[in-house]
């Protein structure tokens, strides 16, 4: 039986720097996680490309899929729904390769609740004063979806205690190296969840 591949959950209020952080860290050498490409029914940023930013479907679309089942998790977040393809997770991981997630906190626990052995991140700014800077500077939302974000932070934040870690995204450069750091130790831990022997061994074997 081939090992399955490692699922890595970042997640941390909008602005924190999930995006940036998991750009440097894919960019380094020797880098072979796979980023997992949500959908959203948000509508596309300036430069923003559909399949490589997000799958950008219409609420019909989006509603769906979800019917269908076709979603591992999703969450409403400021007006949209947000969501990750359940398919892609799954050959990815067969496929014995890691796979990275970049979703907010409603959908990382539920996540959470059906791979319980993912490593989970949390990645949190320096305070809520700096996260309002980063999102005004970032220059893409309104003033008023800035506010919203904001408000949304606050309770975000008090689930932080609800993951593996916590890395403040401080610099880039010591988030990236923490984050390494996390993942390299995750490689050598016993599973959480063990795996059932006696399935592996075959029914003649019992
Ligand atoms: N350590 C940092 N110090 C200063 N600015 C930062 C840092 N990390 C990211 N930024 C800046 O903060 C802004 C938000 O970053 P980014 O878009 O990566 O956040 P995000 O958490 O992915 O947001 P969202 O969840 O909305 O997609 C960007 O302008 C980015 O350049
Ligand atoms: N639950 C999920 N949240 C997701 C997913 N993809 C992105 N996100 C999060 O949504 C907010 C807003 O994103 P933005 O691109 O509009 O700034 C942010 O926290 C993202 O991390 C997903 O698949 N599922």
């Amino acid at each position: 039986m081939s090992k399955r591949g490692m699922l890595i959950v970042l997640s941390g209020p909008s602005g924190v720097g999930k995006g940036t952080v998991r750009k440097a860290l894919f960019s380094q050498p020797g880098n072979d996680f796979q980023y997992s490409v949500s959908m959203t029914t948000r509508q596309p940023r300036p430069g923003e490309v559909n399949g490589k930013d997000y799958f950008f479907v219409s609420k019909e679309e989006f509603e769906q899929h979800i019917r269908e089942g076709q979603m591992l998790e999703y969450a409403k977040y400021v007006d949209n729904y947000y969501g990750t393809p359940l398919k892609y997770i799954n050959d990815t991981l067969d496929e014995g390769k890691d796979v990275f997630l970049e979703i907010e906190v409603n959908g990382a626990m539920q996540v959470r609740s059906k791979c319980p052995d993912g490593v989970f991140i949390f990645l949190t700014p320096p305070d809520l004063m700096e996260l309002r800077q980063r999102l005004i500077h970032r220059g893409t939302d309104s003033m008023e979806v800035i506010n919203k974000r904001i408000h949304k932070a606050f309770g975000e934040i008090q689930m932080m205690q609800n993951y593996d870690y916590a890395v403040v995204n401080d610099q880039v450069d010591n988030a990236v190296t923490k984050i390494k750091d996390i993942i390299r130790s995750e490689r050598l831990r016993v599973p959480r969840v063990m795996p059932d022997y006696l399935e592996m061994l075959g029914d003649s074997e019992k």
